[in-house]
């Protein structure tokens, strides 16, 4: 099964003004769709970040990739390291090892879907077989504004006290039947998303939910808001910075503390684990070198006696197919899944009705490979939205900073 062909695809799709602590969403996000094409003339698919700087390295590495077996991922995996590490190690600031694995990631899904195509088994049966039918993921919910600034508002409404946080959780549950639900925070000042938090309490007796402020707050305040609604959240995620804050915090509140902030790489885990920094790790198979290295690291996670849940970031139908497989077959992930889904709000590059949501959870998809399709004509219009958009990478706080020119960017910032 030689690598004949890889096609990169950017897209781009609708996103609505979604509030977080870097700023707020652009009208558009973008992803990169991958294909693998074999000799045999099997197709593979995958889904990664669709930003320029990314993307010139997918293009890059994808040429280093033709003419290798799709069983080659260790000769893969050297051949982006080759490529990605020197380009990192010039960028003092990018982790080396992590833009390697951003970017081998897409190809080892994409290689995973053409293996399970030609076996006629699921991904999942290469993961090691699933442990659950169907992965339950939570409603994750954003403070936003009704609309894009001069555009009419979206369907979802604006969301900008507790009042409207608890509509929107109701939005989302009633349509998809989520069983448990995230806020992200970092957005208000701590007592107003602390307000929030207990309006979900009260109107969702019962349903586990998280808060997540990306590390805006300080140890003090973090401690102070975690003592605040003890009894309210299953876990708290990144409330302060790096792992020495994150011990400090883990050390003095009664809930457990989950990251995708502070452990991103192999080489966090030893000091996040002597420090007892965290609880809980939120796996993203995008940015921890695709399916096999994310079943690594809950390897590592069981040892250590981590919790596990899924981060995401805006995403399309391959991802999720592709979270669903990892997550299905990750007996100590028990947690409900993270997922951008519902705003996407039904645009996909697949073939509609291939993934749903029952209960709040995704059935594991049983057809061969991922079990998903693409769709060409969608994912030409959107490659056309993409060409159009005027955007090329996320920036949260410069679009932010259109609309609010004093948005604050200091950490932390309560
Ligand atoms: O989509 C967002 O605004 C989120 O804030 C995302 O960028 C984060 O990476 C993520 O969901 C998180 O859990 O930190
Ligand atoms: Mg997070």
């Amino acid at each position: 099964m030689i690598i004949r062909q890889i096609r990169i695809t950017p897209v781009a799709f609708l996103d609505p003004p979604l509030l977080n602590a870097a700023g707020v969403h652009q009208p558009w996000a973008l992803r990169a769709i991958v294909e693998i094409v074999t000799d045999e003339g099997l197709t593979g698919l995958g889904e990664t970040y669709g930003d320029l700087g990314h993307l010139g390295k997918v293009r890059e590495c994808a040429q280093a990739l033709i003419g290798l077996d799709v069983h080659a991922l260790n000769t893969m995996y050297a051949r982006v390291t080759a490529i990605v590490g020197e380009d990192a190690q010039r960028v003092p600031t990018a982790s080396q090892e992590r833009s390697i694995d951003r970017v081998f990631s897409a190809f080892e899904v994409a290689c995973l879907d053409v293996r399970g195509k030609a076996a006629g088994v699921p991904v999942s049966d290469l993961l090691g077989g699933r442990v659950r039918d169907a992965v339950p993921y939570s409603a994750y919910l954003f403070y936003k504004w009704a609309g894009h600034p001069g555009a009419e508002p979206d369907r979802f409404g604006a969301a900008l006290d507790e009042a409207g946080i608890v509509a929107q959780a109701r939005l989302l549950i009633r349509e998809y039947g989520f069983a448990s639900i995230k806020l992200k925070g970092g957005v208000f000042p701590p007592d107003e998303e602390i307000a929030a938090i207990r309006a979900l309490h009260e109107a969702f007796p019962g349903v586990p939910l998280r808060l997540d402020p990306n590390a805006t707050w300080s140890v003090e305040t973090s401690i102070r808001v975690a003592r605040e609604l003890d009894g309210a959240l299953q876990y708290l995620e990144d409330p302060t910075a790096g792992i020495t804050g994150m011990a400090e915090v883990a050390a003095a509140v009664p809930m457990p503390l989950a990251t995708n902030m502070c452990v991103v790489t192999p080489e966090h885990f030893p000091p996040a684990t002597a420090a007892r920094a965290i609880d809980v790790l939120l796996l993203d198979h995008h940015y921890w070198g695709g399916l096999t290295r994310s079943s690594h690291i809950a390897t590592m996670c069981d040892a250590f006696g981590l919790g596990m849940s899924m981060h995401s970031n805006s995403h399309l139908g391959i991802s999720l197919a592709a979270m669903t497989h990892l997550a299905a077959t990750t007996p100590n992930l028990t947690y409900a899944c993270d997922t951008h889904t519902p705003w996407q709000n039904g645009q996909d590059v697949l073939t509609p009705g291939t993934l749903r949501f029952t209960n709040g959870s995704v059935p594991v998809p049983t057809g061969p490979g991922l079990g998903v399709e693409l769709d060409r004509d969608a994912l030409a219009v959107m490659n056309e939205q993409y060409e159009k958009c005027g955007i090329v990478a996320r920036d949260d706080t410069s679009y932010m900073r259109r609309i609010n020119p004093s948005f604050p960017s200091t950490r932390p910032r309560w």
